[in-house]
């Protein structure tokens, strides 16, 4: 299966979570192994080879993260939703396409000055990856690049993200 095929895996869903949103799930693509591998491996090779960590995004982006650091040999530091974790190193309130959130970054996982890169699975607004992107660099990280598999460009999270090197498997 190539790339192209493995990313017509994901499917688009009208008006879901809210009206006038169309979602893009990613479930049918998860799901089948080799469209899974094939994009996995697509996303690994768009992380720097001079990272020294992945960081991912509570829910979607751990299991991308995961299968890409296993690929490269890398760790995962573990961006959750609230309420999740026993001590909290930073949080930062953003918001979405469909409404706002907020992040918290673990305490003693982002050694100083460490190179990592962003894995999420959709690039929208931006909102989520950027506040990833500044919590990693208040704990002192420097945020390499972010890799996504979609990106929705009329969205604009290319700019919301100042700069910061992005790159994804499909625009949309
Ligand atoms: O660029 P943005 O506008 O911030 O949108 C993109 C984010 O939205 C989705 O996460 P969601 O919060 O729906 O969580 P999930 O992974 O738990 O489903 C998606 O997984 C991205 O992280
Ligand atoms: N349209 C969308 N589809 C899937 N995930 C999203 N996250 C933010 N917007 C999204």
């Amino acid at each position: 299966m190539d790339l192209d095929a493995a990313l017509g895996l994901l499917t688009e869903v009208p008006d879901f979570p809210v009206p006038g949103v169309l979602f893009r799930d990613l479930a049918p693509l998860f799901a089948h192994a080799e469209g899974f591998r094939v994009v996995t491996d697509a996303l690994a090779a768009t992380v720097d080879p001079e990272v020294d960590l992945l960081a991912a995004v509570e829910a979607r982006g751990f299991l991308l993260a995961a299968a890409v650091a296993h690929a490269r040999g890398l760790g995962v530091v573990l961006v959750r939703k609230p309420g999740k974790l026993p001590s909290v190193a930073g949080r930062v309130e953003y918001a979405l396409e469909y409404g706002t959130a907020t992040l918290e970054l673990p305490v003693n996982v982002v050694p100083p000055h460490a190179r990592v890169a962003v894995v999420d699975d959709v690039l929208a607004t931006g909102g989520t990856v950027g506040a990833a992107c500044r919590l990693l660099e208040q704990a002192g990280a420097v945020v390499s690049g972010v890799s996504v598999v979609l990106e929705l460009a009329a969205l604009g999270g290319r700019d919301a993200l100042d700069g910061r090197r992005v790159q994804s498997l499909r625009t949309a």
